[in-house]
Order: C-alpha cells, then sequence, then structure tokens
C-alpha cells in the first residue's frame, strides 16, 4: 500500500505554462512534466481534452486561463473531478488586446502598416509619398463613441472601465452580471436590455461571454444587420460566439465596418477588413504568470489539504485543518449521502473531529476529519456507497 501521507502526485502538463506556477510544486511532494503517466492532476491553457481519454488517476483539471469550453466538464463532474479555472487573472491581458483592436480598426494601423513598409527608403520623393498616402488612412477617436459591451464579467468590466477613461459612451448588457461586477463597474455605463439593443446602438460592439449552448453565434446573419455600416465588431471571447459567415457577408454587402478577432479561422485570412489575431488575448508575462500561480495554488490547496476554490463544477469549501487524519469526498447531491457515510465511518471506528459540506447544483462535497487512521479498507467501504464519485484520503504530510 503507497504511504498517502509522502506520496508524490504526478502533474501533467499539457501546454506551455509559466514556471511562476510551476515552481510551487515542490520536487518533494510533486512530479511536473508533460510525459508523466497516470497523472494525478492535469495542467491546461487551450489545449482541447474533448475527445481524449483522461485517465482514471486524474482527480483535477486546472485551466490556466478563464475560459473551460476546451475541456469536458460535465464527464469530469460525473466522476467527481473538480475543473479549476483562474478567473479574472488575464483579464487585464485582455482588456489591453481590445483597446488595441479598436484603435487598429480606427485609426487604420494595418493598412497604413502596409503602406509603409511598401514604401522605397531610397526614393528621393519619400516624403511626399508619406504626405500624399497618409490621407487614405485618416481616422475617427475612441472619445465620444459608443462601445457596447456583452459580457460584464472579469473583461467586460475592465474593458468597459477603461473605454469610460477614454472618453467613451458605455452600453453594457449581461443578463446574469454578479453583484460583484455591478458593483466594480463605473456608474456611466448605462444598462442595455438585449444583445439586439446593444447592436443597434455602439459603434463598437466587443463580445466577453463564454462559449456555451447559449451563446453559439450570438452574433449571427440573423442580428448583425442591426450594427451600424460603420460598426466595428470585437470578438476576444471565442470562435463560435461569432457567425463568421455572417460577419463576411456584412462585410461584403458594407453593412459593418470592421471585424477584429483573436481566432483566424481560414474564411478570415486576408480579408481587407478582418483584424485576426492568433489568440493574443492572454499572451502577456503578466497574465500567465497570474494564470499559473493561481491555478497552481488552487492545486495544492485541493491535493493536499482537500480545499476547493475556483473550480467551475464545485463549490467553494475548506476548512481548518484539526486533525491529521482528513477524508475529501465528492458526492451526488441527493438526500441521506452523509448520513450514509457517517455511518460508514462509524462502522470502521473512525470518530468524526469536524466536518464541512456544501453543495453546488448536482453536486456535493464533504470534508471530514478524523481522530484516528483511516484504513484501505473503510475507504473503500465510503467509494462503494451509491452517489459516492470520488473519496481521497489527505493525512497531513509527514
Ligand atoms: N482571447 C483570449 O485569449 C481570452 C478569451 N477569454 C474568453 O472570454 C470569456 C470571458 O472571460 P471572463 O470575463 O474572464 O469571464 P467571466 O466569467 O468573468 O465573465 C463572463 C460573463 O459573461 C456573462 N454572460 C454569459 N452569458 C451571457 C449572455 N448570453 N449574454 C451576456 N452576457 C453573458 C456572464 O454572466 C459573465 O458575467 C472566457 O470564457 C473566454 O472564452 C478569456 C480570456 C482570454
Ligand atoms: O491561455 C491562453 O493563451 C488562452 C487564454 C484564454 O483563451 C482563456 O483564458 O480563456
Amino acid at each position: 500500500m503507497p504511504d498517502r501521507a509522502t506520496q508524490r502526485f504526478p502533474v501533467l502538463v499539457m501546454n506551455q505554462i509559466s514556471a511562476s506556477g510551476l515552481s510551487r510544486l515542490s520536487a518533494e511532494r510533486y512530479q511536473v512534466g508533460k510525459d508523466v503517466t497516470d497523472p494525478a492532476a492535469v495542467l491546461v491553457r487551450s489545449a482541447d481534452l474533448h475527445g481524449v481519454t483522461i485517465p482514471a488517476t486524474v482527480q483535477a483539471i486546472c485551466r490556466a486561463g478563464a475560459g473551460v469550453n476546451n475541456i469536458p466538464v460535465p464527464a469530469m463532474t460525473a466522476r467527481g473531478v473538480p475543473v479549476f479555472n483562474a478567473p479574472g487573472a488575464n483579464a487585464n491581458a485582455v482588456k489591453e488586446l481590445v483597446l488595441v483592436g479598436m484603435l487598429m480598426a480606427a485609426r487604420h494601423i494595418a493598412p497604413a502598416l502596409d503602406f509603409v513598409a511598401k514604401l522605397d527608403g531610397a526614393s528621393p520623393d519619400l516624403d511626399k509619398k508619406v504626405e500624399d498616402g497618409k490621407k487614405a488612412f485618416a481616422g475617427f477617436e475612441l472619445a465620444g463613441q459608443t462601445l457596447g459591451v456583452i459580457g460584464l464579467g472579469k473583461i467586460g468590466c475592465l474593458v468597459a472601465d477603461a473605454a469610460i477613461k477614454l472618453g467613451m459612451d458605455v452600453l453594457g448588457f449581461d443578463p446574469e452580471i454578479t453583484v460583484d461586477a455591478a458593483w466594480s463597474l463605473p456608474s456611466q455605463v448605462r444598462r442595455a436590455g438585449s444583445v439586439n439593443e446593444v447592436l443597434r446602438a455602439s459603434r463598437f460592439v466587443t463580445l466577453h461571454v463564454p462559449l456555451v449552448a447559449a451563446t453559439k453565434g450570438l452574433v449571427n446573419e440573423s442580428n448583425i444587420g442591426l450594427m451600424r455600416a460603420d460598426g466595428v465588431l470585437l470578438n476576444f471571447s471565442r470562435e463560435g460566439v461569432v457567425s463568421n459567415s455572417a460577419v463576411l457577408d456584412a462585410l461584403g454587402a458594407k453593412e459593418l465596418a470592421h471585424y477584429v478577432c483573436d481566432f483566424p479561422e481560414a474564411s478570415l485570412l486576408g480579408h481587407p477588413k478582418v483584424i485576426a489575431l492568433p489568440h493574443l488575448g492572454a499572451s502577456t508575462r503578466e497574465a500567465e504568470e497570474n494564470c499559473a500561480v493561481m491555478v497552481v495554488d488552487q492545486l495544492r490547496e485541493y491535493l493536499e489539504q482537500g480545499h476547493i476554490s475556483n473550480a467551475v463544477n464545485f463549490p467553494n469549501v475548506s476548512m481548518a485543518r484539526e486533525s491529521a487524519y482528513r477524508i475529501a469526498i465528492a458526492n451526488s447531491n441527493v438526500p441521506n449521502m452523509l448520513g450514509q457515510i457517517s455511518t460508514a465511518m462509524a462502522a470502521a471506528g473512525l470518530n468524526i473531529h469536524n466536518m464541512v459540506n456544501k453543495s453546488r447544483g448536482e453536486m456535493a462535497y464533504t470534508l471530514v476529519d478524523v481522530d484516528s487512521p483511516v484504513t484501505e479498507d473503510a475507504l473503500a467501504h465510503i467509494a462503494a456507497i451509491p452517489g459516492v464519485l470520488k473519496v481521497r484520503y489527505l493525512p497531513v504530510q509527514a
């Protein structure tokens, strides 16, 4: 039987994760790499885990970022595996790139750079060519323009705030805005009642929603025509949130001026009115470090102490250690689970010292500190209770 108090946790790293985070996984307790076998945890950024066999040994999946649409969350929930993310850790990086996108469109930066790159430096009339050529790139200022922000979460709120500071008029829409987000918004942000209202009223529309069933094709053939002909649509959310064919039709019909996005799908490449970036939103040193540190700290707390924070499919749960012997149980949120679990513990001669139980949707999670060591047999009995999805024994490290 492995000594659970001294075991090392194998952690599979599937993308480039900042060393600032990885270095917090000590070599004594963690084996970290891209080739580890039987991983206890998977660290990922954008790697697509749909259709990938996730080993039965996996106890947690950590997304060093915000969006979890690349992770089969319902399947993990059914296995009692939390999926952690890093809320807000890369929001400033995305906000700054949205500002870049708006300015690039408003000031025709991409074609202007292209024009300059093609100038002949040896030409005697270089200055004249510059002065003659620049009128093709005259633009407009952001101040005074209306920006519509769809999705007022971590990123949307920062974008709205920055736009207000730039002198823009901001209209926001989010049917499920959190109280914290609402408090963080500048009072000048006006509230819209629908996506269509935002599309109609804004010179710029920027999308900051997760890709879920309800947001797939949020901007599509039937509503893109509501945008102004000189409007700019920005998509730093996900490819599927906007219909690319609707965008291309609108651009072609001169019913939309620019599409700025972080998802350069094939049909968009080379279009003069599309500004497509290679999924750069979170690619700053600061954001990569913030995300890695946040998810690694959450992972350590989960693997070593059983604590959960920022899992997208589990409640936040923590409990101060009052005993060296802790059991963590993920179970379905149905009646009489706690009764059955405590009966199994009593039958194994375990005295409960302290416990906490929380639920979120279909899931519940329980931490139990007991007064004596827990046998493999006792753990097996708890694991056999119908509705128990995962049982972990977390004795204090030797
Ligand atoms: N381009 C990039 O590199 C990055 C892209 N993202 C994308 O941005 C998304 C948002 O990120 P955060 O702001 O950090 O997430 P968040 O969870 O803080 O905010 C998302 C907001 O969207 C709202 N929302 C959901 N459905 C909506 C709907 N139908 N209409 C309007 N609002 C709706 C939610 O209520 C929430 O307030 C991520 O899920 C991810 O897909 C995030 C980070 C980097
Ligand atoms: O890790 C990355 O570079 C992508 C970030 C992202 O899309 C997200 O956090 O949702």
